[in-house]
């Protein structure tokens, strides 16, 4: 059973920003080591913040030939790692070779990861979907479509934004994972993000998981941004 906590990015350059991040919690975390972090510090940063007793979305999302991937996620399995994910986009024959990687790299015993699939990232918008990938479904419609391809492959869920959340729980399922990025507090800056919402939206909207980076990593005291989003999170 996954840990419902928000999820903190540590989008950072390296481990000691990280671990002075860390330190200034006084509870168990759920975090997410993104590419930045990973690409500089490799696996061992993985095992340093699992050594601390926090739960780890590792987002890499793999995105190559069915066996490239099915190897890689042998190998991240290994990591002993909460939550994995790949891109939908390399389509339904990758995303069985990720899980059937997964499975086999998880010793006997151990929960093996949940894996989930970015259906698309909520940086882009439905113009750009459209005339940069020359799909001509709405945003919405992709979304959706990728969704139902993930969990025919076997996956747990997907990573969407808030705004398809309710609709990907009606087609999929409550127990299919919509895991959602680009959130902010309200009147926050979106920086890079384009589907954007609130943490209480979020909820309010199906959101499964939250994934905050920037609004509390950025903010002055993140202990208190933290809890603020927790806050909103949780209400009823
Ligand atoms: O569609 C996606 C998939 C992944 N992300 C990741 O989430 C965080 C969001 O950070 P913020 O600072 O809260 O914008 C970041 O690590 C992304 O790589 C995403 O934003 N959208």
């Amino acid at each position: 059973m996954l840990n419902t906590k928000p999820i903190i990015a540590l989008d950072f350059p390296g481990e000691k920003d990280v671990l002075n991040f860390l330190a200034q919690f006084d509870e168990k975390l759920f975090v997410k080591i993104g590419m930045e972090l990973y690409m500089q510090e490799g696996p061992s940063i993985v095992a340093k913040v699992k050594e601390q007793g926090h739960d780890i979305f590792l987002d890499l999302k793999l995105h190559d030939i069915p066996n490239t991937v099915k190897s890689a996620m042998k190998g991240l399995a290994r990591l002993g790692v909460d939550l994995v994910n790949v891109h939908a986009a390399g389509g339904r024959a990758m995303m069985e070779g990720a899980l059937e990687g997964l499975e086999a790299g998880t010793d006997a015993g151990k929960t093996r990861a949940a894996l989930i699939a970015v259906t698309q990232l909520t940086s882009t918008t439905e113009q750009q979907m459209q005339q940069e990938q020359k799909i001509s479904l709405s945003l919405n419609e992709s979304v959706l479509q990728y969704a139902q391809l993930s969990k025919q492959a076997g996956l747990n869920g997907v990573v969407c934004s808030v705004h398809e959340a309710n609709a990907i729980r009606e087609i999929c399922g409550e127990d299919f994972l919509r895991v959602t990025p680009g959130i902010r507090m309200l009147g926050g800056e979106a920086h890079d993000q384009k589907r954007i919402a609130t943490p209480d939206g979020a909820k309010k909207d199906g959101s499964s998981l939250i994934v905050v980076g920037r609004a509390i990593t950025g903010a002055q005291n993140p202990v208190t941004a933290y809890k603020e989003v927790c806050k909103l999170w949780e209400a009823k």
